[in-house]
């Protein structure tokens, strides 16, 4: 288990982390979720051992690991930016970790090679092994990259978009087959994205993050059904303010024949079988958005239309998420 206890980490006068808590069970796939800035890749790379917190602590199984250096924390890491060495073949950027070891706990080079290639196996790319980094699609790489963050037999594996640069189809088939990695490999792993259909479509549990604090730890279905502060509302699914700061999801919301508030529409187009209405609310200042069943005639440009919502939340403003 990884606990994180009380962890703050700024840059000059910025504080990137303010104080956070945080506890991963064995086996858990777990998601930093949150808007650029948030603090999401500062956590995981104190949580790697790339950076360290000004206060707090990280614990590995009980063990205070706060200033174990990244080496000796047995984690595997994919970030964005530790591109493939181009020079090296793909089996040997995959073995790279083993050959690096301290002379005594380094494997021998047939066993590195073997070991290599066992896991471009795994990863669906054996055979592929004599290429260099040039001489694959960026999906590959990825793959490449996540066999070598593999081979040093994580206990941990850490992800910070590993996905980012790909195209939707690609991103789609790579994230199904890294869950099913990570459940066959008894993996903890623990990933950053800004992309919420990742989150909710990988993660057993998400960590929804905002200016260096964690707002809300929940499943997926928890963060986006019962969102705990405004913010998690409007961050993690899309939604609605209606008058009186009630926050409602667009599918939520019905049209009735006249005492309702007043929306004009703007635009409807197809989506997700259904019909997705935009429209501004008469007398404010403000869009919606709303879904009505295909089989229903969707109202016309510029018609008005009567609108209430069906299930709503409303959240008490507190400073950080007033209006
Ligand atoms: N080395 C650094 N020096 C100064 N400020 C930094 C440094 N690294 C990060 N920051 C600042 O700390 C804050 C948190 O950065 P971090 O990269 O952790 O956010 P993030 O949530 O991962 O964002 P993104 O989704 O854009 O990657 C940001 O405001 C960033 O500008």
């Amino acid at each position: 288990m990884i606990r994180l206890e009380g962890i703050t980490k700024a840059y000059g006068d910025y504080p990137a982390l303010k104080g956070l808590d945080l506890s991963v069970r064995d086996g858990e796939f777990l998601a930093l979720l949150g808007p650029s800035g948030s603090g999401k890749t500062t956590l995981l790379r104190i949580i790697a051992g790339l950076a360290f917190p000004d206060a707090g602590r990280v614990l590995f199984n009980g063990e205070d690991v706060t200033d174990l250096q990244v080496a000796e924390r047995k984690v595997g890491f994919v970030f964005q930016h530790y591109a493939l060495f181009k020079h090296m073949t793909i089996a040997d950027n995959v073995g790279f970790g083993l050959s690096v070891r301290a002379r005594r706990e380094r494997p021998g080079r047939a066993a590195i090679r073997a070991r290599a290639h066992e896991l471009l196996d795994l990863v669906q790319l054996g055979g592929l092994g004599e290429r260099y980094p040039a001489q694959l699609s960026g999906g590959q790489r990825q793959r490449v990259a996540l066999a070598r963050a593999l081979a040093v037999e994580p206990q941990l594996l850490l992800l910070d978009e590993p996905f980012g640069a790909l195209d939707a189809k690609v991103r789609k088939t790579l994230r199904r087959w890294l869950r099913e990695l990570h459940k066959q490999m008894g993996l903890t792993s623990i990933f950053v994205t800004h992309d919420q259909e990742e989150a909710l479509e990988l993660a057993d549990r998400v960590v929804v993050m905002d200016q260096g604090r964690i707002e809300q730890i929940g499943s997926a279905e928890q963060v986006y059904m019962e969102p705990a502060s405004a913010f998690v509302a409007d961050f993690v699914g899309e939604t609605c303010v209606l008058p009186g700061g009630v926050h409602v999801r667009p599918h939520d919301i019905e049209i009735v024949s006249d005492v309702g508030h007043p929306v004009v529409v703007g635009n409807v187009f197809r989506k997700g079988g259904m019909w997705r209405v935009e429209g501004a609310l008469a007398g404010h200042d403000r869009l919606v958005e709303f879904d009505l069943e295909s089989r229903l005639v969707p109202p016309g440009l510029g018609q008005t239309v009567y609108i209430r919502p069906r299930r709503m939340k409303i959240f008490e403003a507190t400073e950080r998420n007033a209006p």
